[in-house]
């Protein structure tokens, strides 16, 4: 009886704490309303979307988190918060690489919101001309994983498309074995994404030796060949399983258990300071000796901290190469400014892809 009695006492505070988180989120609702106003009042072709501020709001909420809800939880809540008021000011459509069901349609709601408004298309290319055509404000292309390296293609585009890079995304990605039916030792043939199969390896050497590898343009289109097929397994994203009618039979098969693939924001958008950014360089260097070294003394005397540094060959010239540099920290900051003032006498070509807020979480 007493325990029934706490029990009613306990759902009477949860209805009390609800009508106010309920009273608490309108208002701040309104708040965002009013900064849309703001802006407009001040220039009428305002950007609404500010990921540096989203980034501070998303930090500040978890370093005063004392729990019992993980930073976690508490960063996706306040994501949907955020996206919510956002939504209030301007509704946004995101291009990515799609079909539905991807990894990146994945890490596009991560960071956008669960209700964002989205435009899957099939290449990464159609990613970036669906920006710069206008069509769309952002779009969201993966860059590199953990286990499996660079996405040369999303490289590649940089060298074409003048858009720069506004935000990054971080996913855990898990692998999932998908089939029509529950029973999948018998499978004989394991559609993927070359990515995925290749994060599976020692997975499938162990649990499917005889089964055909077979890469496919996505994991999505893995699941809808798999859709048609009792004798097959597709890999990928949970949110495939019940876009084409299957079941997840094995989970987490990953070989590595911290397999993570960052994601780009690409726009137009200039992004101001957030206090923890990565800034991304493209530059290029007539070949001569020491080419490599010339690139990276203005950097390391200006004390800036390299994070990646990738080469692509120029399309244009045989054995000249194009270099992608991430290093921490804004171009607005007064080391990487020297840096890139020095840089500019180095090399001949120096572009800022862009500088962002490192993802959240
Ligand atoms: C409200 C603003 O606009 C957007 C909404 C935000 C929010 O709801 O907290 C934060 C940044 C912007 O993406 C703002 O610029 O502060």
């Amino acid at each position: 009886m007493a325990d029934t009695f706490n029990l009613q006492a306990i759902r009477e505070r949860i209805d009390a704490l609800d009508t106010q988180i309920l009273a608490l989120l309108n208002e701040r609702a309104q708040c965002a309303e009013q900064v849309a106003h703001a802006k407009l009042a001040e220039d009428p072709n305002a950007t609404f979307y500010r990921p540096e501020r989203e980034a501070q709001i998303l930090a500040r909420m978890q370093s005063l988190n004392a729990g019992p809800l993980r930073d976690e939880q508490i960063t996706h809540l306040f994501r949907e918060v955020i996206a919510s008021c956002l939504a209030l000011e301007e509704s946004m459509r995101i291009a990515y690489l799609g079909p539905a069901g991807t990894f990146t349609q994945e890490a596009t709601f991560k960071h956008f919101g669960m209700n964002v408004g989205t435009l899957p298309v099939d290449s990464i290319g159609q990613v970036f001309r669906e920006v710069e055509a206008g069509r769309v404000r952002y779009g969201v292309v993966p860059i590199e994983n953990s286990t499996e390296g660079v996405i040369t293609h999303t490289l590649d585009m940089f060298m074409q498309s003048g858009l720069r890079i506004c935000g990054e995304i971080s996913l855990r990605i898990h692998q999932n074995l998908m089939c029509r039916h529950e029973n999948w030792q018998g499978v004989q043939k394991v559609y993927a994404h070359a990515q995925s199969l290749a994060q599976c390896r020692y997975w499938l050497d162990k649990h499917l030796p005889h089964a055909e590898r077979i890469p496919v343009s996505s994991n999505a289109e893995a699941a809808r060949l798999v859709s048609h097929d009792d004798g097959a397994a597709a890999l990928g994203s949970r949110q495939a399983a019940p876009i084409y009618g299957l079941h997840i039979v094995q989970d987490s098969i990953e070989d590595n258990p911290n397999n993570t693939t960052r994601f780009l924001v690409i726009g137009d958008q200039v992004v101001t300071p957030s206090g923890n950014d990565r800034t991304s360089l493209l530059v290029s260097t007539r070949n001569r000796p020491g080419s490599l070294y010339h690139l990276l003394k203005p950097l390391a005397e200006n004390g800036v901290d390299m994070t990646r540094i990738e080469s692509r060959p120029a399309r244009t010239t045989n054995w000249e190469y194009f270099f992608f540099l991430d290093v921490r920290g804004h171009e607005q900051d007064a080391d990487i400014s020297g840096a890139l003032a020095a840089l500019r006498d180095e090399a001949e070509v120096v572009r800022v892809l862009g500088s962002y807020p490192v993802a959240v979480m």
